[in-house]
């Protein structure tokens, strides 16, 4: 069996406005995704994904039509579910040139799922630095996570950034604009998170932005401002100024609130945390419910937020210095 691992990670800034061409900086995080993958002689694919759980039911499937999990939901919840590991073996088969190959892959993940903290990156990551290997092919980083990324542009019907994939491929901080991915420097940042327990689409949070964009002109405005948040943003993680880090990043929760992928509970979590003294809070990822990302050196935010009703789990993150790690 071969088995890789890759991180997770939070937006400092500029999600969304990045899958139109703005610049944006995620961190990988310490909290990742692990899938082995073993040949099988049938052609066949099975996945055994001990959390992804649809309906209380862990989700183990094969590839055909007839070989769905076996649980009551939705065929549109079931494909949302499976969607990214599928196009992800899909990405193997074509990079190695093998397309009849079968295999077993089992994921394990400490990233909740849809929260906003990359959980589809890291496991499309992951699943195809293992799946390739077993195979016989190590591929560079950027490689992969250019294949990782095509997986989620597919998934995203065609509305995705290199952001994630590059961000859990590499690890550290990275920055990303368009096709341009380069890894940058950034401090030891005092990370907290909060989560609400709950998750939103990204596929359907994206598609929410290029509605909203193509129907007033000044939507196109508030991701362009977003972009020059990104850019005093990585002018103050050059500078070591984290207390602007943090303003800036409230500026960006407020234009990705107008765009209307924050929530109620994002909202509140983001509230609690600067009331508590946090030098910046923002939502990460693709909004709709999850998480937020949060500065602060003291242990403040993180107890006010275990404290507030609608946050389930806060936390510190530590940065993610390496992104894929081959285990086995
Ligand atoms: N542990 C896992 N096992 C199998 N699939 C997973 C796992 N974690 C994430 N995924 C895939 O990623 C999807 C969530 O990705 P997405 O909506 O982009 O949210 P995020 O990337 O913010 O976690 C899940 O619906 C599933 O397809
Ligand atoms: C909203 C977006 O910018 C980030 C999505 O992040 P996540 O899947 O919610 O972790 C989409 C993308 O960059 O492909
Ligand atoms: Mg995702």
């Amino acid at each position: 069996m071969t088995l890789s691992s890759a991180p997770g990670k939070v937006y400092l800034f500029g999600e969304h406005a990045v899958v139109y061409g703005e610049p944006a900086v995620p961190c990988a995080i310490e909290r990742r995704a692990r899938v082995g993958v073993e040949r099988r002689s049938d052609g066949k694919l099975r996945v055994h994904a001990e959390d992804l759980s649809l309906d209380g039911f862990t989700v183990e499937y094969g590839a055909s039509a007839d070989d769905r999990p076996d649980v009551d939901v939705q065929e549109s919840l079931l494909t949302a579910a499976t969607q990214y590991v599928d196009s992800a073996i899909e990405q193997v088969r074509e990079v190695t040139g093998k397309a009849e190959i079968g295999f077993d892959v089992t994921i394990e993940s400490d990233i909740p799922l849809g929260a906003g903290l990359g959980s589809s990156a890291a496991v499309a990551v992951a699943a195809i630095d293992a799946g390739t290997r077993a195979l016989g092919t190590t591929l560079e980083a950027d490689e992969l996570a250019e294949r990782a990324y095509r997986t989620e542009h597919e998934v995203q019907e065609g509305q995705a950034s290199r952001a994630d994939t590059f961000c859990s491929a590499t690890g550290g901080a990275v920055r990303v604009e368009g096709d341009d991915c380069r890894s940058i420097d950034a401090p030891d940042l005092p990370i907290v998170i909060g989560f609400d327990g709950g998750a939103g689409d990204t596929g359907e949070l994206v598609a929410g932005v290029r509605r909203v964009r193509e129907e007033y002109e000044f939507a196109a405005d508030t991701i362009e401002a977003i972009g020059d948040v990104v850019r005093n943003g990585e002018d103050a993680l050059a500078a070591d100024d984290v207390e602007e880090l943090g303003r800036l990043m409230n500026f960006n929760h407020g234009l990705l609130s107008a765009l209307g992928v924050s929530s109620r509970s994002l909202d509140t979590m983001t509230w609690a945390a600067r009331d508590a003294g946090a030098l910046g809070a923002k939502l990460t990822g693709a909004g709709g419910g999850g998480c937020i990302v949060a500065l602060d050196p003291t242990p403040e935010t993180q107890t006010a937020l275990s404290f507030t009703p609608g946050c389930e789990d806060a936390f510190r993150a530590a940065l993610a210095d390496e992104g894929v790690k081959r285990l086995e």
